[in-house]
């Protein structure tokens, strides 16, 4: 049997505070242990360049040209957003609005439904906590399967109603995160022909996925806080619902840190590093961040897709130059996410092959 996603960090417990976390909301200072600096993380304090002043791109999913455009996304930013993607604004409401209440339920109730260590679902701080030494200005909650039990804890009574809300979202997800990959591949040429494991099953039974509900309470010092430290996504592909609150950063070598603006109604996509393996390196998997507000909260909802545990990701044959070797070794989702959670921003050269001469 496949390791499924909730088994993956059973024999790697990740120590994680939650147990010793505080009421964000009830502090009026900034701990020293939420203070960072550039030495807690060198990319804290870059600067952009002075004539920064792009962002990533907006792209119409019902534009004809859409597919070379979230190629040159892919290739240039790693991300872009998108409108007409199909998802019913309801839904987008109702996943803002269970992510919301979840977060104002009292800390005492949140703890019921704890991640364990080496769990994978529930509450808690980011798992990417553990590689850095000040605390990050957030609170978490991941999902994958069914949050039922979960969900009993926290509403006793409306636990059904919440139930109902993930499942239509994830499957929205599911179904735009296929269409999205396929767009993005055609723009290099690449088919369903090209990849075996993805071909011809249009009930995605290769896929799987996790929902990460984030929460950036309102912060009494923003510029020295992060909200969630720089990372790329293990995904293939990464879909970000972000209510109207801006936080979220994208870094770019030539920009620096650019923020993406909330637009109402879209979503943003996210190359993972899984995505980065399955081109050749031609996708770039983008580090990305989320600062904190003075004055407002900023809720996130991260839907995390990647293939079946089974399924070993190589760089796409088509993409590999004749007189060169893949970019990269083949890897399963679930092997990957534990070499990331011993090895974190090392885990993707780990398994790159090195280029001799
Ligand atoms: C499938 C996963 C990706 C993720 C780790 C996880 O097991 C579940 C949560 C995901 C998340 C969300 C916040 C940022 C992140 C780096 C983290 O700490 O947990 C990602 C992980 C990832 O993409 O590596
Ligand atoms: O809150 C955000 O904007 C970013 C969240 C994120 O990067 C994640 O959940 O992986
Ligand atoms: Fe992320």
């Amino acid at each position: 049997m496949p390791t499924m996603l909730t088994d993956v960090f059973r024999g790697h417990p990740i120590h994680l505070p939650h147990f010793h976390q505080p009421d964000l909301t009830s502090l009026s200072n900034l701990p020293d242990s939420y203070t960072w600096t550039s030495q807690d993380d060198p990319l804290f304090t870059v600067a952009p360049p002075p004539t920064a002043g792009e962002n990533i791109p907006l792209i119409d999913l019902n534009n004809p040209d859409a597919a070379n455009q979230i190629g040159r996304a892919c290739r240039t930013w790693g991300a872009f957003q998108i409108v007409n993607h199909g998802v019913p604004l309801e839904l987008l409401q109702g996943i803002e609005f269970l992510t919301g209440n979840l977060f104002r339920l009292p800390v005492q109730r949140k703890l019921k439904a704890a991640r364990s260590e080496t769990g994978f679902s529930g509450y808690g701080v980011a798992r990417i906590s553990s590689f850095f030494n000040k605390k990050m200005w957030s609170e978490g909650f991941t999902i994958t399967g069914s949050p039922l039990n979960d969900f009993r804890k926290l509403w006793p009574q409306l636990h059904l109603d919440y139930c109902d809300i993930v499942e239509q979202y994830e499957e929205q997800m599911q179904k735009l995160s296929s269409k999205l990959m396929w767009l993005s591949l055609k723009s290099l040429g690449v088919s369903e022909e090209d990849i075996k494991w993805a071909r011809g099953s249009s009930d995605f039974n290769w896929a799987q996925s996790a929902l990460q509900l984030n929460h950036y309470p309102v912060c009494p010092e923003p510029d020295r806080a992060m909200g969630l430290a720089p990372h790329t996504d293990s995904t293939l592909l990464t879909i970000l619902y972000q209510n109207n609150t801006a936080g979220l950063q994208v870094f770019r070598d030539d920009l620096s840190w650019v923020t993406v603006p909330p637009v109402p109604g879209s979503l943003v996509v996210n190359v993972g590093d899984l995505f980065h393996i399955l081109s050749n390196g031609l996708f770039k998997s983008v580090i990305h961040r989320a600062r904190v507000n003075q004055t407002r909260s900023r809720l996130s909802v991260a839907f995390l897709w990647g293939p079946q545990s089974d399924i070993k990701i190589s760089p796409v044959l088509k993409l590999v130059r004749p007189d060169e070797s893949p970019l990269y070794r083949s890897v399963t989702w679930t092997g990957y996410l534990r070499t990331k959670a011993t090895h974190f921003n090392k885990a993707l050269s780990m398994i790159r092959n090195h280029r001799q001469g």
